[in-house]
């Protein structure tokens, strides 16, 4: 299976979001944001960063590159789309996930290991984990702080559409200690947390992220 990254100007966690498809056995496809082929790849990951320089609002100019506009089509066809931090934030840009990541509520950059629940096991990129699994894997943002409005907070809690939530802490703000949330296929998902620096032994602290990636794998076959 191959698995596209797109690299925007500042992009950080592409090469990390690389190595985790390669880990969890798939291939890894190099995208360029300006480039407007998505190369035959079968999903696609939009990595943490600092996208554009986090100008105007992170993710707000990504959601323009010509890349992003052949993503869009895509995962409105079904293609599995997961964008992580920054990827998450210019999901929220495009439209493609309701809501919005604003500045943390303490208006610092948080960077720590972070318990999550996995609330959906059943999108393309978490049905490798259980429901209700509890794991740890790090969280680095400053605009981290999950918005939406009442009617569409409980539709996304109706829906099932929470992906992973908080636990201990809330780290940023985040309404209804919402990490991830996915849209109604469940093809897209966006998660705040990075689980691409948790999939080896030895780095990060654990590998508990790994199940994200070998889940699009085994999506293929499910
Ligand atoms: N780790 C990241 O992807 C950071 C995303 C974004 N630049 C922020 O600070 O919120």
């Amino acid at each position: 299976m191959k698995v596209g990254v797109v690299t925007f100007p500042g992009s950080l966690d592409d090469r990390d979001a690389a190595r985790a498809i390669r880990v969890a056995g798939s291939e890894a496809v190099a995208l360029w944001h300006g480039d407007s082929d998505l190369a035959g790849v079968d999903a696609v990951v939009l990595p943490g960063g600092f996208s554009y320089g986090d100008y105007l609002r992170c993710g707000a100019i990504a959601r323009f590159a010509p890349m992003m506009q052949r993503v869009v089509d895509a995962a409105n066809g079904g293609m599995p789309v997961l964008g992580i931090c920054n990827g998450f934030q210019v999901l929220c840009e495009s439209h493609l996930l309701p809501g919005a990541l604003i500045r943390n509520d303490h208006q610092k950059f948080v960077c720590r290991d972070q318990r999550l629940r996995i609330e959906n096991a059943s999108t393309a990129w978490t049905h490798q984990y259980e429901e209700g699994q509890e794991i740890t894997i790090v969280l680095k943002n400053g605009e981290g702080g999950y918005v939406a409005d009442e009617k569409t907070l409980d539709m996304l809690e109706g829906e099932g559409r929470v992906v992973a939530r908080y636990l201990d802490v809330n780290p940023n703000g985040s309404m209804r200690d919402i990490a991830g949330i996915t849209n109604e296929r469940g093809n897209v998902v966006g998660l705040m947390p990075h689980p691409e620096h948790c999939v080896e032994e030895g780095y990060g602290p654990t590998t508990d992220g790994l199940p994200f990636f070998t889940s699009v794998l085994r999506e293929m076959v499910r």
